[in-house]
């Protein structure tokens, strides 16, 4: 295994978001393509995580993994999810650990998140409060409108981040 280096986070808050529950949010800037954390992981094997972790807490936490699932300690196991997420994440199985980047410029203020992909199991926060400051909404029979905002993502920094380092990833916490 390689020595992995540890990164200063003293910028970085845990902080109450609401109905998400605690966040990451920075107090600086940091510009995209940074390394915001390596978080080693904790590796629970197929066999007993299907037995005892699924039907625990892990479950909200953990990420799919070769031979398992795996529990990010410290920073990775805090970030909340966003469909447009601002930090991207690679799992290195060789050296057990996951590293998370940003996909973009982050302001100052900004809560730091990735994405869990499309099937998440809670209702998303997020994406409630981006449709109402968009001005978009459910109607009574729960569909939503407004576009996706596809053309948002015309930085060209973060589509190419998103193909090249998180769409293999985009599904690593969706449950077995
Ligand atoms: C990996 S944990 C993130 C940290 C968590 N907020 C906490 O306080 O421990 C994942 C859990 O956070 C919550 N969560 C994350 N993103 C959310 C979102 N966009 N909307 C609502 N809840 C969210 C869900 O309860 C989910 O099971």
């Amino acid at each position: 295994m390689e020595s992995i280096p540890l990164f200063d986070q003293s910028a970085l808050r845990i902080q109450d978001c609401g109905p998400k529950g605690r966040g990451v949010v920075t107090t600086t800037l940091i510009p995209a393509r940074a390394t915001i954390d390596i978080s080693p992981i904790l590796l629970f094997p197929s066999e007993e995580y299907s037995v005892h972790g699924q039907y625990t807490q892990l479950d909200h936490y953990t990420y799919r993994w070769q031979g398992g699932m795996a529990l990010a300690l410290g920073l990775g196991s805090m970030f909340n999810h966003a469909n447009k997420p601002n930090v991207g994440f690679q799992r290195d199985f060789v050296n057990k650990v996951i590293r998370y980047s940003a996909l973009r410029d982050i302001q100052a203020g900004e809560e730091l998140c990735i994405s869990y992909g499309p099937n998440l199991w809670f209702p998303d926060m997020e994406k409630d409060e981006q449709d109402q400051a968009e001005g978009h909404g459910a109607d009574g029979a729960g569909n939503w409108s407004g576009t996706d905002g596809e053309d948002e993502t015309g930085d060209s920094l973060l589509t190419r981040l998103q193909f090249s380092d998180v769409e293999d990833e985009v599904s690593a916490l969706e449950k077995p």
